[in-house]
């Protein structure tokens, strides 16, 4: 097994909702981290519950661990760890009572484990959790999370409204998680430094539609944007140019390998570009 996620031709329609999932098809080699961003509605949390069969998919395959998870599959799911944005465990419980729960629900429980991570994110054990901060309850998602020692981590937002310290500390483990080459993660988030400093790749989407999976390391170091002045934009030959916006005195144009273009187009600036105006461009820029 190469992947342990495959998502092809994935399709999802809500009765009540003009959204729908169209063809999403992207996979996640093991041992890498997936970023996967896109506006607020892309598509990203429709995606991972059909990923995890909370919403019921129209059509597609979705192979986890090099399976296909039916109704039935309980066992498929002690190796899939899940951080929500929003946790949503008791609020009356403390630490200690939800390892107890969570030992009772997975097999694969490690307390130890447990005990180790929630010290070294310096969790109150016998505080409740209503009374955690949002960091904290985060970071008490995250330790349950891999607390059952899953395969495949998904992360739906889980470092959003966390200050810079506490994202880097949860990062960090994130890295540390998948140093086990039969460990991967898939990571929605808003926070695209995060992903620049973590994700092997990136899966942009948009209205329901994948856009484009690049190595996060093609997008930082190999693609750019080109300033262009309007003459300069006109030598362009269409296919060196992947999206573009024109604002007041320039044209931005997304391009896909930068050093070849800088050696095609003689005097053309060619800038690094993030992976915000690489979705800037794809989403509001012109083909
Ligand atoms: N249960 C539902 N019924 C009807 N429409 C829904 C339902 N859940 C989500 N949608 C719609 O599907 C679209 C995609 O929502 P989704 O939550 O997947 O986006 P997202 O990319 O995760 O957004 P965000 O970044 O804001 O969290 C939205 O237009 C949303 O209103």
């Amino acid at each position: 097994m190469n992947h342990s996620l495959e998502i092809a031709g994935l399709t999802k329609n809500y009765s009540n909702s003009d959204f729908h999932l169209d063809n999403v098809s992207f996979s996640i080699p093991c041992g890498t981290i997936m970023g996967f961003v896109g506006e607020n509605g892309a598509g990203k949390t429709t995606t991972i519950k059909s990923i995890l069969n909370t919403v019921k998919k129209d059509s597609g395959t979705i192979k986890i661990l090099g399976q296909v998870m039916t109704d039935k599959d309980i066992g498929i799911r002690e190796d899939i760890g899940v951080v929500f944005d929003a946790a949503s465990f008791s609020g009356v419980v403390t630490p200690n009572k939800l390892a107890k729960v969570m030992g009772g629900i997975y097999k694969q429980w490690n307390q130890g484990f447990f005990l180790n991570i929630t010290s070294k994110f310096d969790l109150p054990m016998d505080r409740k959790i209503k009374e955690f901060s949002r960091g904290m309850t985060m970071k008490l998602a995250i330790a349950v999370a891999l607390s059952h020692h899953p395969k495949l981590l998904i992360l739906d937002e889980a470092t959003s409204g966390l200050d810079p310290i506490t994202r880097e500390e949860i990062l960090e483990v994130f890295l540390e998680f998948v140093e086990d080459e039969s460990h991967s993660i898939l990571m929605s988030s808003h926070i695209t430094s995060d992903l620049e400093k973590i994700a092997d790749f990136i899966t942009f989407i948009h209205q329901g539609k994948i856009i484009l999976t690049a190595k996060k390391d093609d997008l930082i170091y190999g693609y750019g944007v080109a300033r262009c002045k309007i003459d300069q934009f006109n030598r362009i030959d269409k296919a060196d140019r992947l999206a573009y916006r024109v604002k007041n005195f320039q044209t931005d144009v997304l391009v896909k390998d930068k050093k070849e273009f800088e050696r095609k187009y003689d005097g053309i600036i060619v800038d690094n570009v993030s992976i915000d105006e690489i979705m800037l461009l794809l989403v509001k820029g012109e083909e």
